[in-house]
């Protein structure tokens, strides 16, 4: 069994793959100072919960945050004897190889949703991943990650309110009932709630418009449900959308006899 490692900036998540279907999603929080042995403490804990039974033999991880990825191997060496895929790494293979300029490193999270993407819909999808950055990530004909967008993430904007301006406190996101607040908290949520709808229907129009061609627009990350305006904004919906895109780059791996 596959056990898939998605490490943002904010959350931890690790999901369990039996080859057809994810048996668990077990998220914490993301610190790069957690040992390998509070991995399998927290880990255990919850498998043993939820009483699954999980006979691990590989890991594959994604990590926006590269200071994790030594405790995670550690954890995958000392607990379940695997060297782990690390998506980005040059002994970690992508089915199509990226096109960006030279140097650039493009987050695994968005190569694992451009993957994703690709195996679910075809080439000529744009990704909206809602985490601590809201990332637009781009899929090509070919399933090419060629690009995109990376923009504050929500409640990195919400936070930035509160902690630059002394009157302002910390505000959840939500939808307003109006544009037009009538309260601080109204307020802010109208600008954050609005100005995000209004941001990404606009990276969505000049990403169309600049690629060319007809485009299917994915949304994931949790506060994709939040900004779905009828079906306005999104084609779909896919909250496993990078987990999935880590299951497809292990099989590729290995096919490729990694
Ligand atoms: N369903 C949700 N409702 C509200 N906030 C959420 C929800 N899911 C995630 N978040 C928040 O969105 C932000 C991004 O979360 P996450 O997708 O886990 O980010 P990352 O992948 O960068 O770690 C975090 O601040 C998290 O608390
Ligand atoms: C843009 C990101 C910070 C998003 O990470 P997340 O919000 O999921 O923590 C991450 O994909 C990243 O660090 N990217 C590296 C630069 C790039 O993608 O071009
Ligand atoms: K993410």
């Amino acid at each position: 069994m596959l056990l898939a490692i998605d490490c943002g900036n904010t959350n931890t998540v690790f999901s369990i793959w039996d080859g057809e279907k994810f048996l668990c999603t077990l998220r914490t929080s993301t610190h790069h100072a957690r040992t390998a042995d509070a991995y399998f403490t927290w880990y255990s804990t919850l498998i043993n919960h939820y009483g699954i039974d999980a006979d691990i033999t590989d890991v594959i991880i994604s990590s926006t945050v590269p200071r994790v990825v030594f405790n995670l191997r550690v954890f995958a060496d000392r607990f379940f004897n695997c060297r782990p895929l690390v998506v980005g790494k040059p002994d970690c293979k992508l089915p199509v190889t990226p096109r960006v300029d030279q140097g650039t490193q493009p987050g695994p999270d968005r190569l694992a949703n451009a993957v994703a993407a690709y195996e679910r819909h075809g080439g000529n999808v744009v990704v909206v991943d809602f985490g601590t950055a809201t990332n637009f990530d781009v899929v090509a004909e070919d399933g090419a990650y060629v690009g995109g967008v990376i923009a504050p993430g929500v409640n990195l904007s919400l936070e930035a309110l509160h902690s630059g301006a002394a009157a302002l406190p910390h505000v959840d996101i939500s939808q307003p009932e109006k544009v037009i607040g009538t309260n601080t908290v109204g307020c802010i949520q109208s600008g954050v709630f609005w100005g995000y709808t209004g941001l990404i229907e606009g990276i969505i129009a000049r990403i169309k418009t600049e690629y060319g061609a007809p485009m299917k627009v994915v949304g994931t990350g949790g506060l994709a449900p939040l900004f779905e305006q009828g079906d306005s904004l999104f084609d779909t919906i896919e909250d496993d959308l990078t987990m999935h895109g880590l299951t497809v780059i292990h099989k590729h791996n290995k096919e490729q006899g990694a």
